[in-house]
C-alpha cells in the first residue's frame, strides 16, 4: 500500500514515495488514470475470480473501490514495501487501503494503464463485506486471552481491532472538532489525590448505594445505544456483568434490545447466581431523564461514513441508527416535569445531563432525586465542559448541593481509572458512570469483557482508597483532593 499521509490532491505535487518511485511509469500529479475520467474506455466488469488469478510478485492486482489495478510494477517501489501490497494481492484491499492513503492516492499516481477495468458494483460490495467479515473474525480469534487485560484503555484497544471502522467511529466519536470529548479524558489530570498516611485500611469497602440501589463499587454503567453494533449479544452481555459483579446498569432508550428483554435476562441472572447477593432485587429502577440531548449533537465523523460499507459485522446489525427522532424534542421543559412525574408514579429521577450548579439547584426545587453531570460522553455541545468540572463548580459556589441525603450528584464523562472515581467522589459526587468503556469492553469479550472491566475499576478503586488511607466510601473528603484553580484548561 501507498503509505503517504501527507500527499494531496495537488497538480503540481509528486507521487505518493516519490523519491522511490521515480523509476516507474506514474503520471506525476496527473488525474488521468482516474477511472471514469478521459481515459475511461466501456469495457465488462471484471469478476474477483478473474481478480483472484493475479497474485504473483510479477502479477499483482488489487481491488480498491470497485476498481482493478494492477500494481505487479509498483511492488518494488511502494514506500511501505512490498510484502503487505502482495499479501493483498488477488483481493479487494479497499479497506486497508483506505486507512492507509488519502482518497485517490492511487488515481493519481498509476498511469492510466495499470487501469485494468471495474468490478461489478454489487459484487464489490459484497467482496469487500467478506473482507472485513474475515478480518474481524480473524481479528477475534488473535485477541488476547480477556484475563491478560489490565486496562481500560487496553480493553479498548482490543475492541477497536474486531470493531468495523464505521462501528468504532459511531462508539468513539463526539460533536465537531472533539474538544470536549478530548478535555473529557484529561479533566481528571487538574487535580491531585493528597493521602494520609498510618491509618487502618484492613477492611477497605467499596460498597455504597447508587440510584438509591445497593451497589458494590460507586460507579454504575452510564446507558449508551446501540451495542449490538459490536457484538451479537449486546446490552444482554452488560445486564449479565453487571448482575455478577452488582453493580447498576443504566439502559438507553435506544439500546438495541427491549427492555422487557433485558429486564427478563436480568431475573434469569438473578436465579443463575446462587448467592444472589446483589443480583437480586436491582430491577428496582431508577429513571434516568436525559437533558442534554433535546436534539442530537452534530457528529461529523458519523455523517460521514453514511452511506459508506465495510460497517458490517458477523451477525450484526449494519448500520448504526443515529436517529430516534421520537427521543429528541427541542421543546422539553422544566415545566414538563410534572407530567413526568405523575407518570413515573413515584420512581425517582435523575436529570443526566446537567452542568450548571443553577440548574442543578432547579433540579432539586423541581423535588428530583438528583442530577448527573456529564456532556454526554462529547457527543452533544462541543465545548461543553466537563462532568468533572461541572462538579467543581459545584462544589465551589454551591457545596450545599453535594452534601444534602436526599439530593444525590453523579458525573460521567472520560473516566479511566479507580483514581478518576475517588477524585469525584472525594468532591461530594455520590458515584460516577462509564459509558464507552462498557462498549468497548462488550464488543471485545462479551459478557466477560463487562465483568474483566468492572473487576479493573474495582481493584484500581480499593488500591487508591488503602493507598489514600481511607476505609469507606464515605471516608472520602474534599480534604483527600486539591486541584489547580482554573475549571478547565
Ligand atoms: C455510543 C454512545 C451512545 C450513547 N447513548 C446514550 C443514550 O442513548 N442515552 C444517554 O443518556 N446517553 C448516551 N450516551 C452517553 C453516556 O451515557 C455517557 O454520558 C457517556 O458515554 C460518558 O462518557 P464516557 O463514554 O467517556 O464514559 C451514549 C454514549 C455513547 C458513547
Amino acid at each position: 500500500m501507498i503509505q503517504n499521509e501527507e500527499a494531496k490532491d495537488d497538480e503540481d505535487r509528486a507521487p505518493a514515495g516519490a523519491k522511490g518511485s521515480k523509476k516507474l511509469e506514474v503520471e506525476t500529479g496527473s488525474r488521468r488514470g482516474r477511472p471514469g475520467g478521459r481515459y475511461a474506455v466501456k469495457q465488462p466488469y471484471l469478476s474477483m475470480d478473474q481478480v483472484a488469478k493475479h497474485n504473483l510478485s510479477n502479477d499483482a492486482w488489487v481491488v480498491i473501490d470497485g476498481n482493478v489495478w494492477d500494481v505487479s510494477d509498483f511492488l518494488p517501489h511502494h514506500p511501505g514495501g512490498s510484502r503487505i501490497v502482495l499479501a493483498n494481492a488477488g483481493k479487494d484491499a479497499t479497506e486497508i487501503y483506505k486507512e492507509l492513503h488519502p482518497p485517490n492516492t492511487i488515481e493519481n499516481n498509476l498511469s492510466p494503464k495499470y487501469f485494468k477495468g471495474r468490478i461489478d458494483p454489487e459484487l464489490a460490495k459484497e467482496a469487500s463485506y467478506e473482507a472485513e467479515m474475515k478480518r474481524i473474525q480473524d481479528a477475534r480469534e488473535a485477541l488476547p486471552a480477556v484475563e491478560t487485560i489490565l486496562g481500560l484503555q487496553e480493553m479498548e484497544d482490543a475492541a477497536k481491532a474486531v470493531l468495523s471502522t464505521k462501528s468504532t467511529a459511531y462508539y468513539e466519536t463526539g460533536a465537531l472538532d472533539h474538544v470536549t470529548l478530548k478535555e473529557n479524558s484529561k479533566t481528571f489530570r487538574k487535580c491531585r489525590l493528597v493521602p494520609r498516611v498510618m491509618r487502618d485500611v484492613g477492611t477497605t469497602s467499596t460498597t455504597t448505594k447508587v440510584f438509591g440501589l445497593p451497589s458494590a463499587l460507586p460507579i454504575y454503567i452510564s446507558p449508551a445505544s446501540n451495542a449490538l453494533l459490536g457484538h451479537p449479544d449486546a446490552e444482554f452481555n452488560i445486564v449479565r456483568g453487571a448482575a455478577r459483579t452488582g453493580i447498576v446498569q443504566g439502559v438507553s432508550a435506544a439500546s438495541s434490545l427491549p427492555l422487557n428483554e433485558l429486564l427478563d435476562e436480568k431475573h434469569n441472572m438473578d436465579e443463575e447466581i446462587e448467592e444472589g447477593k446483589w443480583g437480586r432485587g436491582l430491577v428496582d429502577r431508577a429513571l434516568l431523564l436525559t437533558v442534554d440531548s433535546n436534539v442530537l449533537g452534530h457528529r461529523q465523523t458519523n455523517e460521514k461514513l453514511k452511506g459508506t460499507t465495510g460497517d458490517a459485522q458477523p451477525g450484526i446489525r449494519a448500520e448504526p441508527n443515529t436517529e430516534w427522532p421520537a427521543y429528541h424534542d427541542a421543546r422539553l421543559n422544566w415545566d414538563d416535569l410534572d407530567w413526568l412525574k405523575g407518570l413515573a408514579k413515584g420512581t425517582p429521577i435523575y436529570l443526566k445531563g446537567v452542568c450548571s450548579a443553577e440548574d442543578v439547584q432547579l433540579a432539586k426545587e423541581h423535588g428530583l432525586a438528583g442530577v448527573i453531570l456529564s456532556n454526554h460522553g462529547g457527543r452533544q455541545l462541543d465545548y461543553a465542559r466537563t462532568g468533572f468540572d461541572s462538579l467543581r463548580s459545584l462544589h465551589q459556589t454551591k457545596p450545599d448541593l453535594l452534601r444534602d441525603p436526599k439530593f444525590d450528584v453523579y458525573i460521567d464523562g472520560g473516566v479511566k481509572r479507580g483514581s478518576d472515581v475517588l477524585m469525584a467522589l472525594a468532591l461530594g459526587a455520590r458515584g460516577v458512570g462509564l459509558g464507552r468503556a462498557f462498549l468497548w469492553a462488550q464488543t471485545a469479550y462479551g459478557e466477560k469483557g463487562v465483568v474483566r472491566t468492572i473487576r479493573i475499576m474495582e481493584s484500581e478503586i480499593i488500591m487508591a482508597m488503602r493507598l489514600l488511607g481511607v476505609n469507606k466510601i464515605s471516608e472520602l473528603k474534599p480534604e483527600n483532593i486539591e486541584c489547580l484553580q482554573e475549571v478547565w484548561r
